[in-house]
């Protein structure tokens, strides 16, 4: 079938790569020259593993085509895919104002029956909006709207889209039905077939109960820091109920990202405006970011009386998530400045996403690798779990280092390995490793040698 893809970030350009990828034919529009130019060249503006072979691959066979021409995009689509950014207004509501635009855009070309299918995270009752947007433009021109939100995750984006365990068809007319069964047969995924609004609500109830059930394992790994339990096995033991599951049960520094910060926030001003003041949400946010706070008490508590000023701190990722160099919400960008705020001298090093972060961090310096970062630095924090920090050297870390700290917010290192190195490791939910067991006021350190002064 042919479809129009309106906005090439990463749900867009991800969809409009695999529609193609199955045997669609698509053609992807952005207002943005400067990305059009560079998809068109191969290139792709998003870091995504696997992206740039099928966008050449796909551009090659003619299946997928990039313009910055809506009009000329839509003129054979039967099914327009609208795909452009939901941000968050000021007070956490979603700002629907490229939707607006888009949708008045689409109703100025109809120029025939297409179904326009919105795949952005939209508050429950958009469809119907967009529905009128389109209307006060196109006329009596018939039309159908339908709602097909999207469940990739950044860095595996492609694999999810190729293999969805399942997609939601929120659609009012049978002609709308079977474009979109159409659409999704080649994935050969669970469809689940709702209205509008049932559609545009299991998008934000998904993301908000992922991000509770992050929420909840920091604070479970915060009662095992107490009480000297391990958070890494218990999550192993619930995870293997299947009523429970065992992912996102990772306890580390809290969520990030484009979505779980902004959608969380817009599910609860949308239970607000509709009359229900969500209890549970407001409380996962909360939890959220008191896990970043508790990773720099962690560091400040290694250094005991000496604090972090003057402290030269290795950061060891920087983007939300590996795989990606998506700084948007990226725990990093709340963490480095509590750090610098308390005085203390950052040196960071992320494998893609250094680029994008210089103009969130403009305070730090970076460095070309982990080595550089870690050099004659008086601890390392990890905040991103990249692969190449889980495989690093650990001998290789201590000759860097001028005094043998690691805080890991990603639990990536065996506390009992650390011990056996001589390490100062704090992690998240495990119990911290002291050399000897025991608790010190202050650490200093000569050469490569750790020197720390007991508490009486
Ligand atoms: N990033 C992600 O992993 C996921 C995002 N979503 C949702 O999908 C939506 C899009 O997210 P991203 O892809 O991250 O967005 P983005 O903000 O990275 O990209 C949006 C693109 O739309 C283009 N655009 C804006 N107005 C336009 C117009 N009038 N005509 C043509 N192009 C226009 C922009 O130039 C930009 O390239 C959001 O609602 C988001 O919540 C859903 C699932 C996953
Ligand atoms: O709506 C969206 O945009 C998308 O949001 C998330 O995808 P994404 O933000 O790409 O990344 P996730 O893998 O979900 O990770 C989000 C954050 O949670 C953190 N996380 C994840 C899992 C975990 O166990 N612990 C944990 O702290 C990650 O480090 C990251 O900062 C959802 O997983 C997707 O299904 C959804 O489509």
């Amino acid at each position: 079938m042919n479809i129009c893809v309106v906005g090439t970030g990463y749900v867009g350009l991800v969809s409009g790569v695999c529609f193609s990828e199955v045997g669609h034919h698509v053609t992807c529009v952005d207002q943005d020259e400067h990305k059009i130019k560079q998809l068109i060249a191969g290139r792709s503006p998003i870091y995504e593993p696997g992206i740039e072979e099928l966008l050449v691959k796909n551009q090659k066979n003619r299946r997928l085509r990039f313009t910055t021409n809506l009009k000329e995009a839509m003129d054979k689509a039967n099914l327009v895919v609208i795909a452009v950014g939901t941000p968050a207004n000021e007070d956490g509501s979603a700002n629907l104002s490229f939707i607006e635009s888009v949708a008045k855009e689409i109703g100025d070309h109809l120029t025939s029956y297409k179904v326009i299918v919105t795949k952005s995270t939209v508050p429950v009752g958009t469809g119907e909006k967009i529905k009128n947007w389109i209307q006060e433009q196109c006329g009596k021109m018939a039309f159908d709207v339908a709602s097909n939100p999207e469940f990739l995750r950044e860095g595996t984006a492609i694999y999810d889209t190729m293999h969805m365990e399942r997609a939601v068809l929120g659609v009012e007319s049978e002609k709308a039905k079977e474009l979109l069964i159409e659409l999704h047969k080649p994935f050969n995924t669970n469809l689940v077939i709702t209205d509008l609004a049932t559609a545009e609500m299991s998008k934000y109830a998904a993301n908000a109960f992922l991000a509770t059930k992050i929420s909840f394992i920091n604070e479970v790994a915060n009662v095992c820091e107490q009480l000297d339990a391990d958070v890494t096995k218990v999550a192993e033991v619930m995870g293997l109920d299947p009523r429970i599951g065992s992912a996102f049960l990772g306890a580390g520094i809290g969520y990030g990202g484009s979505c779980f910060p902004k959608d969380t926030q817009a599910f609860i001003q949308m239970g607000q405006s509709a009359g229900y003041s969500l209890k549970i949400v407001p409380e996962v946010e909360k939890v959220n970011f008191e896990q970043r706070k508790r990773l720099v008490m962690k560091a400040k508590q290694a250094f005991g009386v000496e604090g972090l000023r003057g402290k030269q701190i290795a950061v060891l990722g920087l983007a939300f998530k590996p795989n990606t160099d998506d700084m948007r919400a990226a725990p990093a960008r709340d963490i480095i400045p509590m750090l610098t705020g308390l005085g203390a001298e950052v040196r960071a090093y992320d494998p893609v996403a250094m680029q994008a972060a210089v103009s969130y961090l403009p305070h730090i310096t970076f460095a070309s690798s982990w080595q550089e970062a870690a050099r004659d630095a008086d601890a390392v924090m990890i905040l991103t779990d990249w692969k190449e920090f889980k495989e690093l050297n650990l001998n290789e870390l201590k000759d860097e280092l001028a005094s043998l700290i690691v805080i890991d917010g990603r639990n990536l290192f065996d506390p009992q390995l650390m011990k056996h190195h001589g390490f100062y490791y704090d992690s998240v939910g495990r119990a911290k490793i002291e050399i000897e067991g025991e608790r010190y006021e202050s650490i200093t350190y000569r050469g490569s040698r750790l020197h720390r002064q007991k508490l009486s």
